[in-house]
């Protein structure tokens, strides 16, 4: 086997509690955020590659990790965006006939820091026990109060503003010019697949900077507006926030999706808060409360909408409920043109049984093109 003689790497919880491991490869490294777990039991590349996910390093809850490479398509951005990873076994060979990279190459290319061999069942255990905390993976295993002070530096995730840093620099363009609709994207942290399903439904797409005005991307002459998956707490996004206001006070069709949710919430007077661990899988049981049909979900998300202030806004339909703890998982306004959700009807990873969320945006944008 490859590496045989694996060296040490260790796990630093914010609260001092150490979990050990072996390096991924041979090449030393520290890497830090805010831990957490992901129970998928496939899909890492799409997972690790989710811009949500910035800031944040990641534990797998799958056993074995790597095992059917990487292809590429399959990617949500160009590299990884998780900060780290923390896996149990890590495997350097695949076996995919369609793949084609090994994840240990990914990650180099995406200079990535992931250590192996922990006990991952603890940890997650642990995580679940006490919360989503800031975390410090590193080879450095001799130097524990070095590695606590420098965890202590990294900032809290709560009113951490990361869009910024996930987010195009320039505007660009995705699916065919020629397209029978036109969505202006504000991207917060999109992942790609959103703009697939948009593209595959006759949608040209303009993407614009998180810090764009309305008045910009309303120059385009768009049909409807999405607001992105994203990284980061969303109550630090006045800029977003505040485009969602405008675009809703036009009345202008508008689909949030994940963080994209939040900021409508935010627009609409309803507050968000940071959960205890989070919700992060592609099993998540959601109620349909319009239809009174169940849905498995693809979720990853740390902060959630006030359920209370939500359901006592007088304009504002609670329309998706998660089954396992009645949490918000959607929303609807009633005299406005837009809804959201929080988790992913893209999936990528997960099951499909929310695309027909895209189906209804479409169905929001044909009586404005008509
Ligand atoms: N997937 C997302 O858009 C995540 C939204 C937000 N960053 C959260 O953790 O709740």
């Amino acid at each position: 086997m490859k590496y045989q003689t694996k060296k040490k790497a260790i796990v630093l919880l914010a609260d001092g509690t150490v979990f050990h491991g072996k390096l991924v490869g041979d090449k030393g490294g520290t890497a830090f955020g805010e831990v957490c777990f992901n129970t998928g039991m496939t899909g890492y590349q799409e997972i690790f590659t989710d811009p949500s996910y910035f800031g944040q390093i990641m534990v797998t809850t799958n056993a074995h990790i790597g095992n059917y490479g990487t292809r590429e398509n399959e990617e949500e951005a160009d590299t990884a965006q998780i900060s780290g990873l923390i896996c149990k076994n890590f495997s350097y060979y695949h076996s995919r006939p369609a793949a084609d990279m090994s994840l240990e190459n990914f990650l180099k290319k995406s200079n990535l820091f992931a250590i192996s061999d922990v006990d991952t069942r603890a940890l997650v255990t642990y995580i679940r026990k006490n919360g989503a905390m800031n975390a410090i993976i590193s080879s450095d295993v001799d130097n524990i109060e070095g590695l606590k002070k420098q965890l202590a530096d990294v900032p809290d995730m709560n009113g951490l503003e990361l869009a910024s840093k996930v987010s195009t620099r320039e505007p660009y363009f995705f699916g065919s010019k020629d397209a029978e609709y036109k969505v202006a994207v504000l991207d917060v942290g999109v992942k790609r697949s959103i703009l697939k399903h948009l593209a595959n439904r006759d949608v040209y797409c303009k993407v614009f900077p998180y810090n764009t005005s309305y008045n910009e991307m309303k120059e385009w002459e768009p049909d409807g507006y999405l607001l992105s998956n994203g990284p980061g707490d969303p109550q630090p996004l006045e800029n977003a926030i505040q485009v969602a206001k405008e675009i809703m006070a036009e009345d202008k069709p508008l689909m949030g999706i994940c963080l994209g949710h939040q900021i409508i919430a935010l627009a609409n007077g309803i507050g968000t808060y940071k959960m205890h661990h989070g919700h992060r899988g592609i099993n998540h049981p959601i109620l349909n409360q319009q239809t009174g049909k169940g849905e498995m979900t693809s979720q990853n998300h740390g902060f959630s909408v006030n359920k209370e202030e939500a359901e006592n806004h007088p304009d504002v339909e609670v329309t998706h409920t998660h089954l396992n703890d009645h949490t918000v998982a959607g929303l609807k306004m009633k005299n406005k043109n837009c809804f959201s959700v929080q988790y992913h009807p893209e999936a990528s990873p997960g099951p499909n049984d929310a695309h027909y969320l895209f189906d209804e945006f479409l169905e929001r944008l044909k009586p404005v093109k008509v």
